[in-house]
């Protein structure tokens, strides 16, 4: 175990797992812990190695030596908010903002601005659900007919691709299955930070997120595991230096990893360093040193592989830009040249002329990408709703996927899908005959995530003997069944795990999957639209979303050429879940359930009401779903 007396690792024990890394092993929890102690010609070495890995992925990517950056401007929709974040000052209280919220023409006066000057990207960041605490955002909301924040969130997500084709990024904190569904088609991307996995700094008076229900680890891995299932391109990461021990930190990458081995969803993964600001409860705590924050970029491209995007916003680094290029990023997020970062204001973006300029010093070429990186651009579908598509491809390079920097977004009208009465009229036509052409959908093997994973996970389920059981699977302590894909909740929502398990059916009891393609048919459930098939698990295939385990060349010992092409040796996949794969023999589990063609989102529900109703938290618990469902 990682070592909590305060000596910390050994010397020798920097040196083992350096070793590991560089020649392409597995790494578990402690030995990736002690990675993130490596200073000096240790540091040097493990930044090297993650170099080394970054640089093969960007290759793999078509674009060898680009570094990527968004050109954006930030939306600060309402700085109310019901949590209590302690490091946080963008959230604050009504009396010291002009209203609670923007309203429709301030945010599109920013969005305007932001195009005239060559940006991209709306990026919404806003306090969560501030309307259950603060009467001032209800009455707010309430006085302009929105039953929530999200549902005026989106309202300004629509006026922004119609009047300035900006494409919205949202990071509205925690958000639900149908939340996430029903915003889908108004951005092509979303986010949220996963912040820790430390249960305890949530749980514990004193702590960081003591008092932030919305920073509880479990429900933010729901959130991530949900935006997967939803096919959400989905931004996450890390907030280091806030309290969490080196193991802790691990831990979320290992659950982030775990999270986009299942759905290929997370296009980019932020490792972002605490600051301590005045008038907060942590103003006395030290920033997140910078080193620390290399070591752990490093040590997160060495866990996420190749294929991760991972990102360093730039204002945050103290013009350190070689350092951490060196450690392993690819992509340095949003940067404004209208809007201050209104979570960190204190700290200016730096001018796009000097990113470049840093870049180019450290031997990469800068490139702007759009809110949406290029592989989920260029797939398009599931990941793009067929209504945003026209605003993405106006500002996308085809070819690259990546923004054509010239291009100047122009507002074009967004559809709110058509209210179909009785449901889709051609099932008869597109399931009954076409669709059952053959025994299942053509991309079966990988549209649905990693089958490797599912199996390692009912393995160790199995070998628990354990129910779901949210959040030890979930918030995981740092033991090694959690760092090697222990998270039974999910498992038991795909549809492979419902041969493992054998005696779960739908919760409303609607018999899934022989209904698979119907609507639920028991008039009791509470959302009895959704046909009873499992929820989406759309996948990147092949790319993104493929298992990011790779492996040295033999030629190569200490300077391998990383390899994002085979799924065998596995720096990525920590001996357990090596292990629990290999003891499920190929890997993939049987599966016989019915086919189905569609899924409940994007292109596939086209023509399907819009759900008005504003959901709740619990609302991915109450719809009808596969056997098994956390509720
Ligand atoms: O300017 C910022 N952008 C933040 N972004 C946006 C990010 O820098 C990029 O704009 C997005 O990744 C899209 O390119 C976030 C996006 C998320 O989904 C989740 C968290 C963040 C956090 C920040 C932030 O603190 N400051
Ligand atoms: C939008 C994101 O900004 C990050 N965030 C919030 N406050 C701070 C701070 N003091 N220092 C660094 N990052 C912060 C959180 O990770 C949040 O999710
Ligand atoms: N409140 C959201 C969260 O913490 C959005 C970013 S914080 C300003 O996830
Ligand atoms: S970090 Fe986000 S959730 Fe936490 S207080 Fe700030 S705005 Fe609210």
């Amino acid at each position: 175990m990682v070592d909590h007396t305060g000596s910390g690792p050994t010397a020798a024990s920097v040196d083992r797992a350096l070793r590991r890394a560089a020649s392409g092993r597995a790494l578990d929890v402690d030995e990736a812990a002690a990675l993130l102690t490596a200073r000096g010609d240790a540091l040097d070495e493990l930044l090297r190695v993650a170099g080394e890995i970054r640089d093969a992925g960007l290759r793999e990517a078509g674009r060898p030596g680009v570094v990527t950056f968004s050109k954006k401007v930030f939306i600060p929709l309402t700085r109310l908010c019901r949590d209590r974040c302690h490091y946080c000052t963008f959230a604050t209280v009504p009396h010291r903002l002009p209203a609670a919220f923007l309203d429709r023409d301030e945010v599109l006066a920013i969005a305007r601005e932001g195009a005239a000057q060559g940006c991209k990207e709306a990026l919404f960041t806003l306090g969560d659900r501030p309307e259950e605490r603060w009467p001032a955002a209800r009455e707010w909301l309430e006085a302009r007919g929105y039953d929530s924040t999200l549902d005026y969130l989106r309202a300004c997500a629509v006026a922004v691709l119609e009047e300035t084709g900006l494409l919205p990024h949202l990071n509205p904190g925690v958000l639900s299955w149908s939340e996430l569904q029903r915003l889908k088609p108004v951005a092509p991307s979303m986010g949220m930070m996963l912040e820790t996995t430390a249960t305890r700094l949530w749980s514990t008076p004193g702590g960081p997120h003591f008092g932030s229900p919305d920073k509880e680890p479990a429900v933010r891995l729901r959130v991530l595991d949900d935006a997967g299932r939803v096919g959400v391109p989905f931004t996450t990461g890390i907030l280091i230096g806030i309290g969490e021990t080196h193991a802790e930190r691990v831990d979320a990458i290992f659950a982030i990893r775990r999270a986009q081995r299942g759905y290929g969803h997370l296009q980019e993964v932020i490792v972002q360093n605490f600051r301590a600001k005045p008038d907060t409860a942590m103003r006395g705590m030290p920033d997140a040193e910078l080193h620390d924050l290399a070591a752990t970029v490093a040590v997160a491209r060495v866990l996420l592989g190749p294929r991760a995007r991972i990102q360093a916003p730039p204002n945050l680094i103290a013009g350190e830009y070689d350092l951490l290029l060196r450690a392993g990023i690819d992509d340095w997020g949003g940067v404004s040249p209208v809007t201050p970062d209104h979570v960190n204001p204190e700290r200016p973006w730096p001018r796009l002329e000097e990113l470049a300029r840093h870049t180019a010093k450290a031997g990469f070429t800068l490139r702007e990408r759009l809110t949406v990186y290029p592989e989920y651009v260029r797939a398009g579908d599931p990941w793009l709703d067929p209504r945003v598509l026209p605003h993405v491809s106006a500002l996308a390079d085809p070819e690259t996927g990546l923004a054509v920097e010239a291009a100047r977004p122009v507002g074009r009208p967004w559809q709110e899908p058509e209210e179909v009465f009785g449901g889709r009229t051609d099932l008869h036509a597109t399931i009954d005959t076409t669709g059952r052409t053959g025994d299942r959908r053509g991309d079966f093997d990988s549209v649905y995530g990693d089958w490797s994973e599912v199996a390692a996970q009912a393995d160790a389920s199995r070998a628990t003997g354990s129910g779901v059981d949210r959040a030890g699977a979930a918030a995981g302590g740092v033991d090694r069944a959690a760092a090697s894909g222990g998270d039974a909740g999910r498992a038991r929502r795909r549809p492979g795990r419902r041969r493992a398990s054998g005696t779960r059916t739908c919760v409303p009891g609607c018999g899934w999957p022989p209904t698979t393609r119907r609507r639920c048919s028991n008039r009791a459930t509470p959302t009895p639209r959704w046909p009873c098939s499992p929820p989406t698990v759309p996948r990147w295939i092949g790319s993104a979303g493929s298992p990011t385990t790779f492996a040295a060349t033999s030629s190569a010992t200490t300077s391998p050429t990383w390899s994002t092409a085979t799924s065998t040796s596995a720096t990525s996949a920590t001996s357990a879940a090596g292990s629990a794969r290999s003891r499920s023999g190929s890997g993939t589990p049987t599966r016989t359930g019915s086919p189905w063609t569609r899924s409940p989102t994007g292109p596939r529900r086209r023509g399907r009401p819009a759900r008005r109703r504003s959901a709740s938290r619990a609302a991915s618990t109450r719809s009808c779903r596969s056997p098994g469902t956390p509720t």
